[in-house]
């Protein structure tokens, strides 16, 4: 029963939606990596809930980082962060019917009905706030070594944005918007289709897509340690998330070899290649060129139309309305918390390649 990721930078989340305070170990980092707490506020800030397209729960995020930082950067022991939780309002929820596509039954069955069900517990989307704050001291290490992470929403309640042309100028543009898209009017239209939804006691779901650049190459393990593998792994831990591909992914199936291969050219000394179908991977291994990866995002699954499930305590059938506040999409807010972790699983997977201290050592 753990909940720890990683190998050499490992990453432990603790709390409920309606504890008294949530939050994250970070273990392994190199010492002396600066901690700048204001980037770390701007990215909570980021993930916050804010209009009438997210839940109306309000959070402070007033973190405290109680270990592991001495005189603004990292000591190389274990960073705790604790994040506080004060809009909980527990009379939304109640012990008994489980809400579908939520991970109520699942947790009562693991946990045998001793699981905190408010607000979703320890599986809450509430957690993510305490991956954020710990991704944010790694995402800001990897820019000090050149490696930059952005993603937008490029699919919402089936409206598509604008692919990435123009990186890295994507990334630096969409990391400090509030709703990531490369196509503003896009983005209206799905704010309206979110807000349609939620209207209709419905919820919307999409896509997140990722560019990370400046990644080094041979990078990675060549079998169970892929970097597809250990970045999935960490993409798979962000509630909602239902599904990851790797550059073309699933549109692989209806190319040819002589479209899906990327030809190599050789640029100011490096092999480059001329496209970037492999998403920047070969053989488990970072080839160098940018990551590319997609994750689907579920539909909220706490709507407040009419459901039918079963109360586990009395092992009957019954209808559930489930009133409370819900985010009608979950898209938008989790592409702060996509960054993050995956910004915390290359931080591993370099750490293991390149040692631990060599996140805190000048660029050669
Ligand atoms: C940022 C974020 C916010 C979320 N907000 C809600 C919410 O308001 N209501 C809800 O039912 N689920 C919400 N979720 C999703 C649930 O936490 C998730 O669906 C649930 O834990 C079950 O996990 P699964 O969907 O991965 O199977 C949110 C997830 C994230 C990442
Ligand atoms: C608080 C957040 O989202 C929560 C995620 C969530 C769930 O079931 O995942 C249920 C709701 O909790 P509550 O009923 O306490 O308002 C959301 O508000 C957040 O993401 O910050």
């Amino acid at each position: 029963m753990k909940n720890t990721f990683g190998t050499s930078v490992t990453v432990t989340l603790f709390g409920e939606s309606h504890g008294p305070e949530i939050g994250a170990v970070v273990d392994g980092l190199a010492p002396g990596l600066p901690v700048d707490e204001e980037f770390i506020a701007s990215r909570l800030t980021l993930r916050r809930p804010a209009g009438r397209i997210s839940t109306a729960r309000q959070e402070e995020d007033a973190f405290r980082i109680v270990s592991g930082v001495f005189e603004g950067r990292t000591t190389g022991t274990p960073l705790a962060i604790l994040i506080p939780n004060r809009d909980t309002r527990s009379g939304d929820y109640q012990r008994g019917p489980a809400r579908p596509g939520h991970a109520d039954y699942t947790a009562y069955t693991k946990y045998h009905g001793f699981e905190d069900y408010r607000g979703g517990g320890h599986f809450s989307g509430r957690i993510t706030a305490a991956l954020v704050a710990a991704g944010a001291i790694v995402i800001r290490a990897l820019q000090g070594k050149g490696i930059l992470i952005g993603t937008h929403v490029a699919r919402c309640a089936g409206i598509d944005d604008a692919p990435f042309t123009d990186l890295p100028a994507d990334l630096e543009k969409l990391n400090s918007l509030p709703f990531a898209v490369l196509d503003e009017t896009k983005g209206q239209a799905m704010r309206d289709a979110i807000e349609q939804a939620a209207a209709r006691g419905d919820s919307v779901g999409g896509i997140l897509e990722t560019a990370v650049l400046g990644m080094p190459a041979g990078v990675g393990e060549p079998w169970f340690d892929t970097v597809e593998g250990v970045l999935s792994h960490a993409l798979f831990s962000v509630p909602a998330v239902k599904g990851v591909e790797f550059g073309a992914g699933f549109a692989f199936a209806d190319m040819t070899g002589s479209r899906a291969n990327d030809p190599l050219r050789m640029k100011d000394s490096h092999p480059v290649t001329t496209s970037n179908h492999n998403g920047g991977i070969n053989g488990g291994i970072s080839n160098g060129m940018p990551l590319l990866f997609r994750c689907v995002v579920k539909p909220t699954p706490s709507i407040s139309l009419e459901q039918q499930t079963v109360n586990p305590l009395t092992g009957e059938n019954t209808v559930l309305e489930i009133r409370g506040r819900h985010d009608p999409a979950i898209v938008h807010r989790a592409r702060i918390v996509v960054d993050s972790v995956a910004a915390l699983a290359l931080a591993d997977l370099l750490a293991l390649r390149f040692g631990a201290d060599w996140l805190a050592s000048p660029d050669d």
